[in-house]
């Protein structure tokens, strides 16, 4: 279980997160929803160990984080991750190398699922392409903690769904996933628990079976609370 407990962050006197308090659960996908610049990536960085929390406390299994734990932890954002030269297979490597909990015949499998090429070189794939090699690598490692940071961000549906399809089947189902995006939509279908942030706070914490979402969408949850329709 990961509880995070009042957590608090400072970009100088700018305060982006505040009161964040959240307990997560092995097994269980979350969805990090809202509007830009609330700080969905910052609370993302601060749980893979890229950031510093200003104050709070933030535990693994009941123990403080530390820096061991980010071998458990995998993080991927829209910023770039390979070398062009690299060809599909050479990251690939690249990760067997770099994590011992990853499974590289899983990973090759998911190349290929992904409809990718392992002999492809990275800088001729498009954005699509690239997002998906980085889930494919992303979910064959056997983490404790995934933090998918706008994974479907510019994706045309085919791809976002494909991308989508194989999150849900095939990560660790022991793990803890958080899946943010502006699809809120799309996402749905794969999450079990929905947290919307806005300002820095967790505004919303429930389980989406909670919500009705036979009669109404998530993106209306969404819309409702941020314009206060
Ligand atoms: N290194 C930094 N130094 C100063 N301010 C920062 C830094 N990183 C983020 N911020 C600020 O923190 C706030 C939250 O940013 P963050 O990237 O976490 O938002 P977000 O919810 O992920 O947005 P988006 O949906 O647009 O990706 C923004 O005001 C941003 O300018």
């Amino acid at each position: 279980m990961i509880e995070l407990v009042n957590i608090e962050k400072r970009f100088g006197n700018k305060r982006v997160l505040r009161n964040i308090n959240l307990n997560l659960q092995e097994g269980k996908v979350y969805g990090l929803f809202g509007p830009n610049g609330v700080g969905k990536t910052t609370l993302l960085k601060i749980m893979a160990g890229y950031n510093k929390k200003t104050s709070g406390e933030y535990k693994i299994n009941g123990l403080d984080f530390t820096y061991e734990n980010k071998d458990h932890i995998t993080f991927i954002s829209d910023k770039e991750i390979f070398y062009g030269w690299m060809k599909i297979k050479d990251a690939v490597k690249y990760y067997k190398d770099f994590f011992t909990d990853f499974d590289e015949e899983k990973c090759l499998r998911l190349v290929k699922m992904m409809k990718l090429e392992a002999d492809d070189k990275i800088n001729v794939l498009s954005k699509g392409m690239k997002a998906r090699l980085k889930v494919a690598l992303a979910i064959s490692r056997n983490a404790k903690l995934y933090l998918l940071d706008e994974p479907l961000g510019g994706l045309d549906p085919v791809s976002r769904k494909i991308i989508l399809d194989t999150i849900k089947t095939l990560m660790n189902q022991n793990g803890i996933l958080i899946i943010t995006s502006h699809l809120v939509n799309d996402v749905a279908d794969i999450i079990d628990h929905v947290l919307f942030i806005s300002e820095g706070e967790i505004i919303l914490d429930t389980e989406k079976s909670k919500l009705d979402l036979e009669n109404y969408k998530l993106e209306d949850y969404y819309v409702k609370e941020y314009l206060n329709v």
